[in-house]
């Protein structure tokens, strides 16, 4: 089953009308929702607990109850809708800012020399320029 279409401009619109519908706006500031987002950063992590006993979890989950995936879901969306709001309030247009670091990754992990291979771009080709994001980060 697809995504049927959910964009991050409808999730936009929809974590500030959730907001604005009670008077949230001023619990949202960039402070709040970065460590409302930490926290729930952190409850992914503690998914931990419906991933082990289980080996190697193959793609798609097979054999996991319905519940399971659910709140798997949940979880994540979490995380999905603090970062949404937190680049709005923010003023970074998330998806833009995404493509742009798809093309800085695409830059740093050339086909040719990351090919099958899992090596952090600092470990490929030490004669190549350094491509740094605005991180500072090469
Ligand atoms: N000040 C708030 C509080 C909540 N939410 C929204 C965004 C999140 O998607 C969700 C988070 O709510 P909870 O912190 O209550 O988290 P859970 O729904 O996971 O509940 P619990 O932590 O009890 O499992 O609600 C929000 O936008 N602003």
């Amino acid at each position: 089953m697809g995504e049927k279409g959910v964009t991050l401009e409808e999730l936009k619109k929809r974590m500030a009308e959730f907001a604005s519908d009670r008077d949230w706006d001023q619990f949202h500031s960039p402070r709040n929702l970065l460590l409302a987002l930490g926290g729930k950063v952190r409850k992914v992590g503690e998914l931990s607990e419906i991933f082990q006993w289980r080996g190697e979890v193959a793609r798609g989950l097979p054999g996991w109850k319905e519940e399971e995936r659910q709140h798997l879901g949940e979880e994540l969306s979490d995380v999905l809708l603090y970062l949404v709001r937190l680049s709005d309030v923010c003023g970074v247009y998330l998806g833009e800012a995404a493509l742009r670091k798809l093309q800085l990754n695409a830059l740093k992990y050339p086909v040719h020399l990351s090919k099958g291979s899992s090596k952090k771009h600092t470990q490929n080709n030490v004669n190549a320029p350094a491509v740094a994001d605005s991180n500072g980060d090469c």
